[in-house]
């Protein structure tokens, strides 16, 4: 077979719709399938996805992108390969031994661990861990969502003491799947994709026992074994539908594989992706660069037996600002028609909109901030509040590219972009406006799904080395050159930075009040549990824990309870709890202030 008869597939498990895209040589995708999915928000700042629904997704888009691709006369045996890129840090937890998921998967944007992060940033050892692992403690991460779990879901706990309990990240949950489950136990991640729980060291690309220690969760936990980000076997292979058999041979967290898509093999390079969050990646070679400015050190891409590093700017909220003009606020019926109701005013009227949905990521890391519109009147208009929200993603990445700089100690001569929200002519063009430096989108926007494409196509053979990837989709893009000048882009950003500066601290209290009624319990080291028959996890919370979206006052470990319970004895139980939680919360109370 001669390698233009070669397919390679790719998997894009985004946050808010899952694709399946078959390319050819030419890097051009030929057949292609999406479905939107369920997006679960069951309380203010919390966000879940459905772990079997993020894999039926999958698997429709598999077998309806293949149908396309037979419908045009190729065979579905010339796909030799096929990779894989997700949503990073969404925490998906199951029982190692029965497959079976132990609650939704708690989405990266979600901030239900707030008290634990402020908790957390009190101990020991807290201002190491970026050094090791290139994150700084807060919501994003898995490590803080884990502990959130294991905290306050007792089949989670439950199964974290029987030893049975396996973490992943979505790359690791569809492997995992998709090779059928617990029957082949495939359990794997990248180190693009592992370098976002905070659990791996980024020189070694291994689990590091400080940062375990750090969270506590050494020993009975399963991890999965981390191998590069393209390799012929250790991914396994599809265990059913139309491509079975075909092998899994790249992973990539969708921002890494956006970069590889974009061909950002060099250091300088750089990628800005706009999708349901904005996500901008710069290449900085074979070294991880520790920021002190407010990025993230990530892995780029591991092929070839060494890894490739990079500084990230991380923005939260960006299509998902869209979808909540379209969704919340009933703007439009769909995320295209933004752009034309921008267009129907000249400017922002005054208003700035602080899309803090998750607080704000990079460079500001403030957890304790909410969304915030600035500056309406009776003047307002949807235009404006439009305009003012692809504005947002714009004056982030401005911030981003500041903080890039003085890292780096380069500037970026033009900005790469791609994703959903790129597509609006508008935001590119005030992208442009704003960071004073030429936007270039290229035609072919699928970067995402080409990276996955290409690390399973390297290791298929389809391409040998990145030289012949130099002319895929480099023609016909769009460029959008800046068209105000320095002083007024500056001047919108001096606006945009003082709207920031005032939504320090609007949840501030709160924050701390709920820490401190909440007890963030290391599960390693803990004191030996006393063991006693099988814990009964009550009717009120198994019903809500079944909703997969209960709180437990206390850890249900800590009940102990050993038999079967009437209502006057669970009414009764649940009294003694709640004195029990009293005395913590005096006792804490206590300590902190004598
Ligand atoms: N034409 C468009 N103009 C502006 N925003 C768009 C457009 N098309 C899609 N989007 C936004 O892009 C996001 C989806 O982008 P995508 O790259 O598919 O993200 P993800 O991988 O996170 O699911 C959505 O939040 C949507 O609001
Ligand atoms: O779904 P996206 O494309 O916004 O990407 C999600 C990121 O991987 C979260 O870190």
């Amino acid at each position: 077979m001669q390698p233009t008869d070669i397919f390679v597939g790719s998997i894009d498990q985004g946050t808010t719709s899952t694709r399946f895209l078959v390319f050819n040589r030419d890097g051009e995708p030929v057949a292609s399938h999406q479905v939107e999915f369920t997006q679960i928000y069951p309380n203010p700042g919390w966000h879940e996805h459905d772990p079997d629904e993020i894999v039926s997704s999958v698997e429709t888009c598999i077998e309806e992108a293949t149908r396309e691709f037979e419908a045009k006369g190729y065979s579905r045996h010339s796909i030799k390969g096929i990779g894989i890129t997700n949503q990073r840090e969404t925490t998906v937890v199951w029982d190692h031994e029965t497959g079976e998921p132990l609650y939704n998967a708690i989405v990266w944007t979600d901030t239900r661990s707030q008290a634990i992060v402020h908790e957390l940033k009190q101990r020991r050892g807290a201002t190491d861990l970026q050094r090791l692992c290139g994150l700084p403690l807060s919501t994003y991460p898995s490590s803080t969502k884990l502990l959130w779990l294991l905290e306050n879901v007792s089949r989670v706990r439950d199964a974290y003491q029987r030893g049975t309990l396996a973490f992943g990240t979505v790359d690791t949950w569809l492997v995992f799947r998709l090779n059928g489950g617990v029957a082949a136990n495939v359990f794997v991640s990248d180190p693009t994709n592992a370098s976002r729980t905070m659990f791996m060291n980024l020189e070694t690309l291994q689990y590091d026992t400080k940062l375990l220690d750090f969270f506590g969760i050494r020993g009975k936990i399963h991890l999965p074994k981390i191998v590069p980000s393209s390799h012929t076997t250790a991914y396994g292979r599809l265990a059913a539908g139309a491509l079975a058999g075909v092998p899994i041979m790249g992973c990539l967290g969708d921002q890494s594989s956006a970069l590889v898509g974009q061909k950002g093999f060099s250091p300088g390079l750089a990628k800005n992706t706009y999708g349901t969050g904005c996500f901008l990646l710069y290449n900085v070679g074979d070294r991880p660069v520790i920021s002190t400015h407010g990025l993230l050190a990530t892995v780029a891409y591991h092929f070839d037996g060494k890894p490739v590093y990079a500084l990230e700017g991380s923005i939260a909220v960006a299509g998902s600002g869209i979808k909540f003009l379209q969704n919340n606020l009933d703007f439009f019926g769909e995320s295209r028609e933004v752009n034309d109701l921008a267009l129907t005013v000249d400017d922002n009227g005054g208003c700035v909109f602080v899309t803090a949905f998750s607080g704000l990521f990079a460079p500001y890391w403030i957890d304790d901030a909410k969304g915030t519109i600035f500056g309406i009147t009776q003047y307002t208009q949807k235009g404006h509040i439009a305009r003012a929200t692809l504005e947002a993603t714009c004056f982030q990445t401005k911030a981003i590219l500041d903080a890039m700089e003085k890292d780096s100690g380069h500037a970026l001569s033009e900005l790469a972009v791609d994703g959903g929200m790129s597509n609006s002519d508008l935001a590119m063009q005030t992208q442009a406006d704003v960071i004073s430096i030429p936007v270039y989108r290229p035609k072919m926007r699928e970067t995402t799904a080409l990276g996955a494409a290409i690390a399973a196509g390297l290791a298929v053979g389809l391409w040998r080395n990145f030289a012949e990837l130099r002319d895929i989709n480099r023609a016909g893009g769009a460029v959008f050159e800046p068209k105000i000048g320095r002083q007024e882009s500056s001047g919108m950003f001096a606006r945009w930075e003082k709207a920031v500066g005032m939504c320090r601290g609007w949840m501030g209290d709160s924050v701390r009040a709920e820490s401190q009624s909440q007890s963030v319990i290391p599960v390693i080291p803990s004191p030996p549990e006393p063991v006693v028959k099988e814990p009964v996890v009550l009717e009120k919370e198994k019903a809500r824990d079944t909703r997969m979206n209960g709180i437990l006052p206390i850890p249900v470990s800590k009940l102990n309870v050993a038999s079967d319970l009437d209502d006057a004895d669970e009414e009764d139980l649940l009294l003694e709890l709640r004195k029990l939680e009293i005395l913590q919360r005096l006792k804490r109370m206590r300590n902190m202030y004598g």
